[in-house]
């Protein structure tokens, strides 16, 4: 068996060319311009790049956008004052603060701030609480990508098994949430679990999102299973994932590739996100 590749990046377009159309649906309707605020602090080169990903992806689809770009030397109370800000403000639906923060802050303290109605990553206590319970719409964007993808498959979730590597509060919590919510039987891994490959070779579902290049190989996997990887690496100048690519598409059914596969759905969901928000008000 070869595995088809689900396509994050194909995938992505297409959800961004319908909330184009859906964002020009509200302005004429309601004349709402949906709006995000995207506060950068420091100079990690990564994040420059998402942020420039995430101002050009608003800008596609007709989204207002607002970033502020912080040297690493912020204090936490100029972050606080204009997340303060941000809620006041009424063209804003959406605000995210972009991680990592520099050591200095306090990522709790600074996320919290955000008010849950345009915490559109889905980081805040009552929203996370809220993805626990199985209700409410901001759930983190990874997550809702994965998801989206696995759905797009056509293969049920309900009754499936899915092991989760990684706990991360960002990833593998709401991942393993948004899939018992889709009635899997989930099992979350971590750097704890003693034997992963018995874990995952009954996995019908398998997200990886650890960041440990090559930690998930084709002997593990179950023969047709669906693999997700989340994992991100820079390894020798390239962007690896945690899945052993080569080995795991002769065994699974679907795969996702890095880069093209799971990162790409982020932004995508990003804008949904502010989009839902934007409706809501
Ligand atoms: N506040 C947040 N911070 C961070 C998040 C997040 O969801 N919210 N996630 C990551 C970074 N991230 C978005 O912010 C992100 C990561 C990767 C991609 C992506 O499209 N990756 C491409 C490769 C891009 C490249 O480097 O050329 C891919 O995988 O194909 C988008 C967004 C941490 N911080």
């Amino acid at each position: 068996m070869t595995a088809k590749v689900l396509d994050g990046k194909k995938f992505a377009k297409e959800i961004k060319e319908n909330l184009a159309k859906e964002i020009k649906e509200l302005y004429d309707s309601k004349g709402i311009v949906p709006g995000l605020a995207v506060v950068l602090a420091g100079d990690d080169d990564a994040s420059q790049v998402y942020v420039d990903m995430k101002e050009k992806a608003c800008a596609s689809i007709g989204m207002y956008s607002k970033s502020f770009r912080l040297p690493s030397t912020v204090a936490q109370s100029e972050l606080l004052d204009i997340i303060d800000q941000l809620n006041r403000d009424d063209k804003i639906h959406g605000i995210l603060i972009q991680l990592p923060l520099p050591e200095a802050i306090d990522e709790k303290v600074v996320s919290n701030r955000i008010h849950p109605e345009k915490d559109i990553d889905g980081f805040h206590p009552i929203n996370n609480g809220r993805l626990l319970l199985g209700e409410g719409d901001l759930a983190p964007c990874t997550p809702l990508g994965i998801i989206e993808l696995i759905k797009s498959t056509g293969i049920e979730i309900s009754g499936k098994h899915a092991v989760v590597i990684g706990r991360s509060n960002i990833v593998g919590k709401p991942t393993g949430m948004l899939l018992l919510k889709e009635n899997a039987t989930v099992t979350i891994c971590h750097s704890k679990t003693k034997d992963l490959a018995l874990q995952l070779k009954e996995a019908d579902i398998i997200v990886s999102a650890v960041g440990i290049p090559n930690l998930v190989r084709g002997y593990m996997v179950k023969e047709g299973a669906i693999v997700i990887d989340a994992g991100t690496r820079v390894v020798d100048n390239k962007l690896v994932g945690d899945v052993n690519y080569t080995e795991v598409e002769k065994i699974a059914s679907w795969i996702t590739p890095v880069p093209g596969g799971v990162g790409p759905m982020t932004i995508a969901m990003l804008l949904r996100n502010t989009f839902k928000a934007a409706l809501k008000r």
